[in-house]
């Protein structure tokens, strides 16, 4: 991949947001999809952007990539940093990938659209990184889904993108392949990309972002550095069974809570503590027992 020379300017633009979204708001009829989202993604960094099924994920990133149009609000993009080039390129979460052409000649075509003039050069790269070699040839419907999502990913990657945007990019891909994903994602952060990570997969959100934006019906409910947020909401459960019931405690002194959910007696049958995490900081700001529920 290409990296620009740390010039005065280059060196300016490091510390402006490669994306500023504010009051970004986008009904669908009578669906509010997005109600005043604000986020800025800052180059050299890697924003999780997560929220349950229907939180305006996918509205939010197609608003930022262009592809939508908001209701109102503002959606602000860096130029790019290379002349002739897009700043932004987004690997969307629908699989969008020429059909009629081998992986290829497909992967060559995205760098050029995005005014990518080498583009050969930085497939030959990008394939090595991302273990394409086998897929080149092959035409897109003989690839499995997972193999698809990973050209489909490096589509948006060949474009060199100041600010690359990637909706559910780890959707049915096998744990080999994310963590090539995610080392990639991580090379281009030490490059200076600004990326943004949309996905309800806590674990690697936790893993990979430096700062999330939680959202929740369009509406951002924490945003922030993820082990500052963990620490600040993220406190722990105690899940116990008694006689038969699941039983919620918030906290993390497991004494006082078998001591709370035992006081009329009951038998005590299983003991599950979940250490504070994303989840739990969803839990304990929205009330709901899970992210992984559509938001209603
Ligand atoms: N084209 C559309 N027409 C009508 N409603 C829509 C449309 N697209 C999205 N919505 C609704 O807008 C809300 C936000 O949807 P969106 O796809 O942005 O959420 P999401 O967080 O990306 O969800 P998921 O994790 O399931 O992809 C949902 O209630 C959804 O049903």
């Amino acid at each position: 991949m290409s990296v620009d020379d740390e010039s005065g300017e280059a060196a300016l633009a490091s510390t402006r947001p490669a994306a500023r979204v504010r009051g970004l708001r986008k009904t669908y009829g009578d669906v509010i999809a997005l109600q005043g989202l604000d986020l800025d993604v800052m180059p050299g960094s890697v924003v999780g952007l997560i929220g349950p099924n229907g939180a305006g994920k996918t509205t939010a990133v197609r608003c930022m990539a262009g592809l939508l149009k908001p209701d109102s609000g503002d959606v602000g993009i860096a130029p790019s940093r290379t002349p002739g080039r897009s700043p932004v390129a987004i690997a969307a979460q629908e699989i969008e990938l020429y059909p009629g052409l081998p992986v290829e000649t497909n992967l060559i075509f995205f760098g050029h659209l995005s005014g990518v003039e080498n583009a050969e050069e930085v497939l030959a790269e990008l394939a090595v990184e991302l273990e394409l070699g086998p897929l080149l040839g092959k035409l897109p419907k003989d690839l499995s889904i997972g193999q698809q999502r990973l050209v489909h990913v490096a589509a948006a990657m060949v474009a060199v993108p100041d600010l690359l945007l990637l909706d559910e990019p780890t959707a049915a891909l096998d744990v080999g392949s994310r963590e090539t994903l995610f080392a990639a994602v991580a090379r281009r952060r030490e490059a200076g990309v600004a990326v943004l990570l949309s996905s309800h997969q806590l674990q690697e959100v936790e893993a990979t972002c430096d700062s999330i934006v939680m959202i929740n019906h369009g509406e951002v409910i924490a945003a922030g550095d993820v082990d500052d947020l963990i620490g600040k909401h993220g406190g722990g459960q105690i899940e116990m069974t008694v006689d038969g019931t699941v039983q919620v405690v918030q906290g993390d002194d497991i004494a006082a809570a078998i001591a709370q959910v035992t006081a009329g007696g009951g038998r005590l049958e299983a003991v599950n503590v979940i250490k504070p995490s994303l989840e739990t900081v969803f839990i304990n700001l929205t009330g709901m027992r899970s992210m992984d529920v559509e938001a209603s």
